[in-house]
């Protein structure tokens, strides 16, 4: 027999349980609770608390300067006002004394012929007239007597100090109320505190059905989880959106927001809260629009070096906090629509890089307008443009990066495990010249062109996303910009792979989520709220953090230049410049040849030392689409990389006379190959 559905089953499950199920115990809970961190964030940076420290002494000494300089000023017109302030002493004391304060009401009694309270005011008077004119008296004789004595026993700076003073004193009771002596030495512009009502306001004017929908029945529409409190340079709230409502609905109106809050856009930053649920919004509002806000000077502007492998300041973030990044370890997209800044950012990163005197630099700026010139002069590699001979020259470089990644990864794989514990390159393992592992920053603008280009966009792409995976651990750092990032001009293989993520203003969900992961547009994390003001202000994705809002410090060309200049000075004194910075072009097809092998060749063993003429004319027939046209010189330059020098050798010419030229040892060449295929162990 089937059971109708009206039948009860035999065994009814019961899902709400009596009394509720089971509740996390106070271990669990503990465990899970979100501390509140017991100092503020500004209190533990000890850059920040310097900051304030200075902000305040500035302050003061502002405060100071201004009203020191005006002092001669204030203590003329006080004076001037002295006779006004010994007038209203004069006149408040009369009237005290004869309670002339009482006058109005007994005046009113009079009229309402109120006699019982006329007679009651009038006696209240004539006793405090009684008393206050005693005192008054008593007050006049003391007074003169004191200042008859001082004026016989004092001496005559005491007598003048006290006059003054006297003097000062009456002026500043004669000041004119809507005429004060001493102004403000600052304005501090007021912005309105945020409170719960004005969060509330602005919510509920979205025209998000639930929020309206709860705030018609009453209920806030929103459930604040944590006091709103004073967060930088601004205010935070945080709470729950209603059930259904997501961060993402409040960031799609971003603007109807900061029109409830009756604020720029620049200052209303709605956010996610990572690891969060989608409804739990934290809301920051600050002082100052984000974008016209004054920030900081960059810390490493004027003075200081980087190590490459530590966090260094590049931007800041709303709350006009530094926020770091680490170029090692990194491979890095920069995404945007034209004009926003995606070059700044870029030659900032570089110009970080550049720091490190140890970081060779492969810069390309592929735009061509010379917005990353500065580096030029601390460049391994450098090129603006994009013309067939920039190609062809960013080809061979990155075809020599690629041979460069193999070998380290050789050296890194070679070395004992005591000093490369984790397979990769360490700041310590940079430090030894020997093993040539100091790291290497490329930098491109626009990589479109080179994905792009019909005929060697496949081979970029390919040694590009080599960089981006292998790169990192063998320190090497490959930043792209692009201001068209789609899947073309940035193969997925790259973007997939790129561990840090610049993203600022960007006009969709799919260029958005090109440059800062795939799904981060749904999870709230949208670079198309940005507005076309927001200049330097990006999503930034790295660090190991949750995507963040940073305004990247402005560092505009003449800046660079000086930056650069400083990092050139650091590279000299280091003796790190190298390749273009010395006026050297990289070598020509790596790829396809190997040049210490070439030369072994054309020195055969029985043959000990050979003349750099003779090895030049023999390496031109060996391989003369490579060779063809060196000159002695152009060897010389071309081996000194690998520790080989050329000393004088004699030998015979041609037609068999003796002679004393430049030459090279098979040996030493030998010894290169060894090094350089078997590096020795770390010292
Ligand atoms: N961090 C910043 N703060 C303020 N303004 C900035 C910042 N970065 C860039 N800008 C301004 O934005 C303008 C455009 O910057 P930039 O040339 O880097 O843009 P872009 O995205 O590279 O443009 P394009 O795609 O045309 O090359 C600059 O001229 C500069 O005035």
């Amino acid at each position: 027999m089937s059971l109708s559905p009206a039948e009860p089953a035999d065994e009814i499950t019961l899902v709400d349980q009596p009394g509720g199920p089971p509740e996390p115990g106070l271990r669990d809970r503990a465990q899970r609770a979100k501390r509140r961190p017991v100092l503020p964030a500004w209190a533990k940076s000890r850059k920040e608390l310097q900051a304030a420290g200075r902000g305040v002494a500035v302050y003061a000494w502002h405060v100071a300067a201004y009203h020191a300089v005006r002092t001669p000023w204030y203590a003329i017109r006080l004076t001037l006002q002295a006779p006004q302030g010994a007038a209203r002493v004069v006149g408040g004391t009369l009237r005290w004394a004869v309670d002339a304060e009482g006058e109005p009401f007994r005046r009113a009694a009079a009229a309402h012929e109120d006699v019982g309270e006329y007679l009651k005011l009038s006696r209240q008077r004539d006793r405090r007239v009684r008393w206050r004119s005693a005192v008054g008296v008593a007050a006049l004789v003391g007074g003169l007597a004191s200042a008859l004595s001082l004026y016989v026993l004092a001496s005559t700076w005491f007598l003048t100090l006290a006059g003054f003073t006297v003097a000062l004193g009456l002026g500043w009771l004669g000041q004119p109320a809507d005429a004060p002596i001493v102004h403000r030495a600052v304005e501090i512009p007021k912005a309105q505190r945020l409170t719960s009502d004005i969060v509330l306001r602005a919510l509920g004017a979205l025209g998000i059905a639930a929020i309206s929908q709860a705030q018609s029945k009453g209920g806030p529409g929103f459930t604040f989880t944590a006091p709103i409190t004073r967060d930088g340079a601004g205010w935070r709230a945080e709470g729950d959106l209603p059930y259904g409502v997501t961060v993402t609905d409040v960031i799609d109106k971003r603007d109807k927001l900061a029109s409830g809050l009756r604020r720029p856009l620049g200052c209303v930053w709605p956010e996610a809260v990572p690891d969060e649920h989608t409804g739990r919004l934290v809301l920051w509002v600050g002082d100052h629009d984000m974008s016209k806000s004054k920030k900081p000077a960059w810390p490493l502007l004027k003075d200081g070096s980087v190590d490459l492998f530590k966090p260094a300041p590049y931007g800041t973030d709303q709350r006009g906090r530094w926020v770091p990044v680490t170029l090692m370890y990194i491979s890095g997209i920069i995404g945007a629509i034209p004009r926003m800044g995606k070059t700044f950012l870029l030659r900032l990163l570089l110009l970080t890089a550049a720091l490190d005197p140890r970081a060779e630099l492969h810069v390309y700026d592929l735009k061509g307008t010379g917005d990353l010139g500065p580096l030029e002069r601390v460049a391994h590699s450098y090129r603006a443009g994009d013309d067939e001979e920039d190609i062809q020259y960013a080809l061979r470089d990155l075809r020599a990066l690629r041979a460069e990644l193999r070998r380290r990864a050789k050296v890194v794989r070679n070395l004992p495990r005591d000093i490369c514990p984790e397979s990769k390159v360490t700041s310590e393992l940079a430090d030894k010249k020997s093993l040539g592992l100091h790291p290497i920053v490329v930098g491109a603008d626009e990589c479109q062109v080179w994905f792009e280009h019909p005929e060697h966009g496949k081979e970029f792409e390919e040694i590009c996303t080599d960089l981006t995976k292998r790169g990192p651990a063998l320190g090497i750092t490959l930043l792209l910009a692009t201001q068209r990032p789609d899947a073309k001009s940035l193969p997925t293989g790259i973007s997939a792979n790129a561990s840090n993520r610049w993203c600022l203003k960007v006009m969709g969900q799919t260029e958005n989520d090109m440059v800062l992961g795939t799904s981060a547009y749904k999870r709230g994390v949208r670079a198309t709220m940005f507005a076309w003001d927001d200049k330097g202000i990006h999503y930034f994705v790295g660090e190991g953090a949750d995507a963040r809002i940073v305004g990247a410090t402005y560092i505009d060309a003449p800046m660079a230049d000086s930056v650069s200049l400083r990092a050139y000075k650091l590279r000299k004194a280091a003796g790190t410049l190298s390749g273009h910075a010395l006026g050297e072009e990289p070598e020509t097809e790596t790829q396809s040849f190997d040049l210490l092998r070439d030369v072994a060749s054309v020195i055969p063993a029985a043959e000990p030392k050979a003349w750099s003429e003779t090895v030049v004319a023999r390496l031109a027939e060996l391989r003369p689409d490579v060779y063809a046209g060196w000159a002695p010189e152009q060897l010389t330059s071309a081996l000194k990389p690998y520790g080989i020098r050329t000393t004088q050798m004699w030998g015979t010419t041609e037609d068999g006379k003796g002679a004393n030229r430049r030459g090279i040892k098979r040996d030493d060449v030998l010894r290169a190959m060894a090094e350089r295929d078997e590096p020795p162990a770390a010292a």
